[in-house]
């Protein structure tokens, strides 16, 4: 490697330059990506990597302030399951359930059987009548709204609303470790043939207007769990487009992946693919970090 010294990479690291690789390193593009695409710009390898290095390097010292904030947020806690000793299932108290797939980033598990087929046709029942075309949070205000990169119908349920609902947050507190108190309320979707959820994070942007109020009460959300509660034939993946992952929407199943900050580096964005035939049904729950 050159040394970032030398006088020719000083010189050529022009301001412009500095932006795009500030710009690109704080959008979540990782060194590699970096490099290949200055690379693919003619810069030799040498150089490139040497300006990689003194510019970012400049830059974390310019934001002493926001390392420390960076470094506090990576050390938020977030709900995880107890895998110690590589179990084949968990006993999450009133259902044992299987551990399918583990990923360590993004951290992510799938679960097989954590809602019995009754479980999922009731849950389907309570929700049918009060599903309306879903919203989504819009960070800019706090408030919601229609937005065309969600095509399914939804509704909440308010924690603990029924019996059937309260038994399966009691299931989830349990599974993931996580108080019953820092969920919000379950949402139900179904999405029926070429309805999808594009990819997006679940965590609220830290830079967006409305996320002071929407973290005000509870805190960020730091984990996902998503049960599937009916498979289409064809499509409906849950994917995780920059790891390369589709969760098949098996009934009764459910994913988990946690994130423990706001920020693309814990590789959580994640979509549900076009259903290309048939229906979907899933149940969300999401997690604050504090009471919500
Ligand atoms: O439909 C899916 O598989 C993903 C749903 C989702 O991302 C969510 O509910 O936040
Ligand atoms: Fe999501």
């Amino acid at each position: 490697m050159a040394a970032f010294t030398s006088a020719s990479t000083s010189a050529s690291i022009t301001p412009e330059l500095r932006q795009w690789i500030i710009a690109q390193a704080e959008a979540g593009c990782e060194l590699p990506a970096l490099l290949q695409a200055m690379r693919a710009a003619g810069w030799a390898e040498d150089v490139a990597v040497a300006a990689l290095e003194q510019t970012l390097a400049e830059h974390l010292r310019d934001q002493g302030v926001a390392v420390d904030t960076l470094i506090a947020e990576a050390s938020r806690p977030v709900p995880e399951p107890d895998l110690r000793g590589e179990p084949t299932w968990i006993d999450a108290g009133d259902r044992r359930v299987a551990v399918l797939t583990t990923v360590a980033l993004p951290r992510l598990v799938v679960f097989g059987g954590f809602l019995s087929d009754d479980e999922c046709e009731q849950l389907k029942a309570e929700a049918a009548p009060r599903l309306k075309r879903s919203m989504t949070v819009d960070t800019r205000t706090g408030g919601e709204e229609l937005n065309d990169d969600r095509t399914s119908a939804g509704m909440f349920f308010t924690r603990g609303e029924s019996p059937l609902i309260a038994r399966i947050e009691a299931r989830i507190a349990r599974l993931l470790n996580w108080p019953v108190e820092h969920g919000e309320g379950i949402q139900v979707l179904r999405y029926c043939s070429g309805a999808e959820y594009k990819p997006h994070y679940d965590y609220f942007d830290p830079a967006a207007p409305g996320t002071a109020r929407l973290t005000e009460h509870g805190g960020q959300r730091v984990g996902t769990l998503v049960m599937y509660l009916d498979e289409p034939l064809r499509g409906g993946a849950t994917t995780f487009p920059d790891a390369g992952i589709a969760v098949a929407p098996r009934r009764g199943n459910a994913v988990f992946f946690s994130y423990p900050m706001p920020h693309p580096a814990t590789r959580t964005l994640h979509g549900g693919a076009p259903v290309l035939e048939g229906e979907k049904w899933i149940a969300t729950k999401w997690l604050r970090e504090r009471p919500y």
